[in-house]
């Protein structure tokens, strides 16, 4: 087998070109000359500046945006439209506020045509794997910010997706909620070796998380510029990681490449606004 064949998605040569949200004449090249593979199982981290272009990125291996250049494979073939093999995972959830955190999880399975009484097992047995047993009649409101977020990664994970595609998950909760989370997803993902594409503002979480950090520069034209192979021993547990001298001993190397673009990802924000 070619090294090609183990990865799970590439986003090769990348271009991504809008026309610009102000000026419908002129055009805005948010990502350029993007190259980015992901190994089957392998969990990567893509991190940069506000408004880089991250999540035009995770877009685009969802399937969700055609790039204007370059090309998308999934387990080596083409992609064509929506990724079937992803599942994702995004900032805010977007539960069926109608729906039960039961009916929510199983609501993919029904499209697919599993029965509703094996589709609301299944889902049983998700909500139990995120910490969830007995929730499974309340409705979105009745739940917490946290307990929201499991009801959306079980919704994700009871399809057993291939790729898992996560844009932000975890940035509106606080930062205990924020840590079990994202234990619970390195259990999870160490049970079933699924590849990860996690795009975050935040360096500790994907040093903590990740087998590769990518760190993207800032726009326009957005690229990759920097590649770090997190070396950290797993079963991690993210908050005690932090404090490995190889951790910051990463975190320092990541950061001076990284800091230089998030000054000016800020000074453009600044721009815009003004
Ligand atoms: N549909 C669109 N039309 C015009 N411009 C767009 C469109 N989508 C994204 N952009 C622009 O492309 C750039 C990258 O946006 P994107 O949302 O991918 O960045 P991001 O890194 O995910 O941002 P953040 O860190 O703030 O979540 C931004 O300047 C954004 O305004």
């Amino acid at each position: 087998m070619s090294a090609e064949s183990h990865c799970a998605l590439e986003l090769l040569d990348i271009r991504c070109t809008f026309r610009s949200k102000d000026d419908a004449g002129q055009r805005y090249t948010a990502v350029a000359d993007t190259t980015l593979r992901i190994r089957e199982g392998e969990f990567v981290s893509v991190v940069g500046p506000t408004g880089c272009g991250k999540s035009t990125l995770l877009n685009v291996g969802a399937g969700l945006l055609a790039p204007s250049s370059g090309t998308v494979k999934v387990f080596g073939e083409p992609l064509v439209g929506i990724n079937a093999r992803a599942g994702y995972m995004f900032q805010t959830e977007a539960l069926m506020p109608w729906r039960s955190a039961r009916d929510n999880v199983m609501v993919g399975l029904q499209y697919r045509g599993v029965s509703d009484a094996e589709a609301a097992a299944q889902a049983e047995q998700w909500l139990a794997r995120v910490g969830l047993s007995g929730f499974g009649d309340r409705y979105p409101h009745q739940l917490s910010g946290g307990m929201r977020k499991r009801v959306a990664l079980a919704q994700t994970l009871v399809l057993e997706p291939d790729i898992l595609l996560m844009d932000e998950p975890f940035s509106a909760l606080d930062v205990q909620t924020r840590q079990l989370m994202e234990n619970e997803v390195l259990d999870l993902w160490a049970s079933k070796k699924r590849a990860v594409l996690f795009i975050t503002h935040d360096l500790d979480e994907a040093i903590a998380m990740s087998d590769r950090v990518v760190v993207l520069s800032a726009g326009p034209a957005t690229h990759p510029i920097g590649e770090f192979t997190i070396d950290l021993a797993r079963p991690r547990d993210v908050a005690e990681v932090r404090t490995h001298p190889r951790f910051v001993e990463l975190h320092t190397q990541i950061w001076n490449v990284l800091r230089d673009e998030v000054l000016k990802g800020y000074a453009q924000q600044r721009l815009k606004v003004a």
